[in-house]
Formats: structure tokens, sequence, C-alpha cells
């Protein structure tokens, strides 16, 4: 048996609040489930939907949770030994222990042998079942299998089957779990056959990269991608900037049966006009002075896989055209050749503005708004969909720690409360940027504070948007309130001194001037004028 090492690094990042009754473990929110909970809600899944969808649901549920859990295993002790940082994962909530002991564990990445047996004492799920239907024949810890199960297996990096050999539920002392990959099991059942294959992708190569979202608004994106998923559908990502419309289409990609070909991306909006056609399909040598040698364009570069054009609209009625003719005949020929060549290529395409006013207003070819429409996925921007800004700060902290080298202690209360109340206007790329910034500027072994995430315009949006409590919640309601009482003690104030408005506008330009010490430009800014307009105030009050 292996001595499992301490549990401190991972104690400490729960946090628990009474007086507003929340728990977060590091900027999530979690909810404490007793023993009876969990039995009533057991009992009614296993009543209303039957046993089999009952113990898949349970399994499909830990097995997501573990696949996350893995990749924060691996953060939280990134130097630290494979057994370290694979004890990591059973341990990080209350009541989510699967493991106790580690009997074995073997594993070669590289031959990607992997085996192991782990024992359980105590699972609060064979406790439920042995008060509510005593013994089993079978065995009847769901979420802890499948917990395991989606741990190693995104641990791994490969599907990792583990099946309780013995378990408390069916009369054992304790639970005995074996883990295996999934091939290797001489037979699955149908719960075991399905270790969700986009849970595995998003935590095994993009870990670094994406974030699963949680809210109805990631699922609604998700699902219409996976129903396009065996097809060659054409998909168009609608929505504003920074909402994660390119990271959606590599998602699309990666769930599609051309997953193992190229996925090639071009953002049309940053090539010039007269570059785009020979950057989408190539030039031949010879075709214009100083096209020495031929070049493939991104059309071949994706052959057999997917290209994704990002901000089609900025295409030139040209470019058009000739990606229409693509799709529909799946050819097209380099520039200054006149020989076809033929592809096989997926177009996925995006766009922040609206491409049916475009198309009304004659700057978007009909045909090929139909063509790429046939299913437009609109992407929700970031404060439609707060749920999934908790997962996305904490990929945000981790991932910029580890790229600047620096020790983050999380966030502090208010600042997770502000992060979450913010309004988003650049979306998710907004939100990436901020934590980035907080990340260079907190000290090391700090948590991240609102001075860290909101400085100048933002710090001004902030004030106009959010308020801080006494105990440090945001709450926009009592902004109001405060910019109301202020604006009612400035009037007070023009009635006592009997100023004129103008007056008093010449009193906040001067403030606003030395605030900024003097530099006209700041203060502007910070009044929202332009230098010019300021200027002319400044000249109008003598200054
Ligand atoms: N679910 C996610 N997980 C991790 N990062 C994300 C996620 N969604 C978006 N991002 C990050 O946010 C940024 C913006 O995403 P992306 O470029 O996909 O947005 P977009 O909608 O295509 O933007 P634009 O319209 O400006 O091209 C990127 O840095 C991306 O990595």
């Amino acid at each position: 048996m292996k001595q499992l090492p301490g549990y401190a690094d991972l104690t400490k990042r729960l946090r628990f609040s009474p007086e507003q009754g929340r728990i977060w473990r590091d900027s999530e929110r979690c909810v404490l489930l007793s023993q009876s909970a969990l039995t009533t809600l057991r009992s009614q899944l296993v009543v209303q939907l039957g046993l089999a969808r009952a113990r898949r649901l349970f399994w499909d549920m830990g097995f997501a949770e573990g696949a996350r859990c893995a990749v924060e295993a691996k953060e939280l002790r990134p130097d630290r030994g494979f057994l370290e940082a694979f004890a990591v994962g059973p341990r990080p909530c209350a009541d989510r222990v699967w493991l106790d002991e580690i009997e074995t564990l073997d594993s070669d990445s590289a031959s990607g042998h992997f085996h192991g047996s782990f024992v359980v004492h105590d699972s609060i799920e064979a406790a439920v079942h042995l008060a509510t239907d005593g013994v089993s024949a079978d065995s009847v810890c769901w979420l802890q299998t499948g917990f395991a199960s989606g741990f190693a297996s995104s641990f791994a990096g490969q599907p990792i089957v583990m099946r309780e050999i013995e378990c408390q539920g069916m009369g054992d002392g304790a639970c005995l779990l074996h883990a295996k990959p999934e091939a290797e099991w001489p037979e699955l059942d149908d719960v075991e056959k399905s270790v969700p294959p986009q849970m595995l992708a998003n935590s095994q190569a993009d870990r670094h990269e994406f974030v699963p979202g949680v809210s109805a608004g990631y699922h609604a994106v998700r699902n219409m991608i996976e129903r396009a998923a065996g097809t060659d559908a054409s998909l168009l990502f609608l929505g504003e900037t920074g909402v994660g419309k390119e990271v959606f289409a590599k998602m699309a990609h990666r769930a599609s049966l051309r997953k193992d070909a190229p996925f090639v991306a071009l953002n049309c909006a940053a090539i010039p006009e007269g570059l785009i056609e020979a950057e989408l399909f190539g030039v031949a040598k010879g075709a214009y002075t100083g096209a020495v040698a031929s070049r493939p364009g991104r059309f071949e570069l994706a052959h057999g896989g997917t290209l994704f054009l990002d901000e089609i609209s900025m295409l030139s009625p040209l470019a058009q055209s000739k990606v229409l003719r693509v799709i529909q005949e799946g050819e097209f020929a380099r520039d200054g050749d006149t020989r076809t060549t033929r592809v096989d290529v997926r177009l996925l395409a995006a766009s922040n503005i609206d491409l049916e006013t475009a198309m009304e207003a004659g700057h978007f070819r009909a045909d090929l708004f139909f063509r790429l429409a046939t299913l437009p996925i609109q992407v929700p921007p970031l404060r439609h969909r707060r749920e999934d800004i908790p997962g996305l700060m904490e990929h945000f902290r981790a991932k910029y720690a580890r790229r600047h080298r620096r020790e983050v202690a999380g966030f502090t209360a208010r600042s997770i409360n502000a992060l979450l109340m913010h309004e988003y206007p650049g979306n998710v790329r907004e939100l990436e940027r901020m934590v980035e910034r907080a990340v260079l500027l907190v000290n090391d072994r700090e948590a991240i504070d609102l001075r860290h995430l909101f400085l100048g315009s933002d710090r001004m949006r902030i004030r106009a948007g959010l308020a801080l409590t006494n105990d440090g919640r945001v709450s926009g309601a009592e902004v109001g309130k405060e910019q109301d009482q202020s604006i009612s003690h400035l009037v007070g104030l023009l009635r006592q001194k009997g100023e004129g408005l103008k007056a008093v506008e010449s009193r906040i330009v001067e403030a606003a001037l030395e605030a900024a010490r003097g530099n006209v430009a700041q203060a502007a800014r910070d009044l929202g004028l332009t230098r010019r307009q300021l200027a002319s105030r400044l000249e109008k009050i003598g200054r």
C-alpha cells in the first residue's frame, strides 16, 4: 500500500461563509448535500427513470466532475510525482472521497499502461443503498465509480474504466476498485462503454485552452454542435466579439469525424483585401512579381479537415463568390493557375456583425449566406451566461500564473463578486485580459483583489455599475441608491450656495484636472470628453 501525501493544499481551497450561507471551492460555489438528501435524490431518480438510467446519470455526473478534478490535480501539484498528483483528485470536496488507499498503481504514459487498485472505506452511496434497499447483488457506488473513471481517464489521457470488484453495498467490508484501460476489460456494460469522448477531449489536449461551461446558454451551443457532429454541415457562429466563437468552432471540429485531420483558421478581417484570395486559395509560381514559388492556400491546408473563416463578412465580393464555388463544387484554382484543385473541406464560419443585415444591404452574397447558415449558432454574451464565469476565472488565473511564473492565492470574496457582476462588453476575451493583468499586478502568494482587476476606465465602469457592500458583496441596486444620494447632496449644495449649473460644471472640470495632476488628456478621459472638448471648457472658465 502506498503512503498518500497530506492534503493541506486542498483543504485551504475550501471556504465557508456562514453569514452568506455559501461554500466555495476556489472561486466555484459548492453545495453541501446531506446523506438524507442524497437518499431522496437517488431513490426518486430510480423510481422516475428506472435503475439503468439513474445509474447512468450518476455515473456521467461523476465522470464529468472527475475529469475536471484531474485537470485541477495536475495544476495543483505540477512538480510532484505522479502518485502525489493523482492522489489529489479524490479529496477536494467533503463527501466526494472515493479513495482511501492506493493499493497498487502502475502506469506508463508512453505505452498507455495503467493498472491500479484502490480501497474506499465508508462509501456514502453504499450507506444510502444499504439504508433503503439492503444488500445488493451488484455494485452500488455509481457516482464514485464514474468519478474515479473520469478522474483516471482524464489524468491518464485515455479511457480508463474503474470498476468495483468489491462493494460495501454488496456486503463487503470496503469498496475495492480496479482500474484498467477501457480496451483491457473483457466486457464493458453500457454505462462504462460510454466514456463521453468530448469530456475526455476537453480534459486532455485542450485542458489548458478550453473551459466547459455550465450555463444553459453554453449547453444550447454545445447541443447544436453535437447534433451536427456526424455530418459535414456548415455551421455559422454568430455573437458579439470575444464570446468564444472560434473556441466553439474548434469544439465542433473535435466532435466531428474529421477530428484527426487539420483544423485551419483564418481571420478574414486580419488580411488586407488584396491578399485574401491568395491566402485562401494559394498562389502559383510566377502569378505576380515576387511569387517565386507556389504555395498552398488555407483550403488546401485544411484538406480532409475543417476550415474556419472568422469574420467572414469582411470577404471581398470576389472572394465570396470563390468560397461559394468551393462549397458547391469542391474545387478552385490557385491564384495565377489555370488548373483546378479539388479539396474536401468542412467549412465553419463566424461573424460578429448581423450577416442578414449585411446581406440585405448588398454587402454579403445571399447564396453564400444561405449555404453557410444551414445551422446558425448564436453564442450568447458572457453577461447572459454568468454561471460560466467562475470556471473561466479560475482557468485564466491558473493559466496566467503558470505562464508568468506567479503564485496567486485565488481571488478575494469581493473580487469574485465583482467579476460575477461585471457587464463584459468584450466578453470572455475581456475577462481573460482582466485576470491576466491581475496576475501580473498581484504580489506573490496574495489573492487577486478589486484593485488588481479594475484599473482606469474599468474602474469608471465598475463605479458606475457596481457597489461594494460592507461585507464585500457587490450590489447593483445599491449603486443606484448611492448615486442618487450624491446627486441629492449636490443639488442641496447648489441650493445652499445659490450657484448655477455652469459654476458646478466648472468645479467638476477643475476637480478632474486636479485628480489627473494637470494631465488634460487624462482628465478628459475621466470625464468622458475629448481632449478638445475639455480644452474649450477650460478656456471658457479661464484656465
Ligand atoms: N470556454 C472557453 N474556455 C477558455 N477560453 C475561452 C473560452 N471561450 C473563450 N475563450 C477565450 O476568449 C478569447 C476570445 O475567444 P474567441 O477568439 O473564440 O472569441 P470570438 O467570439 O471568436 O471573438 P472575435 O469575434 O473577436 O473573433 C480567446 O482568448 C479564447 O481562448
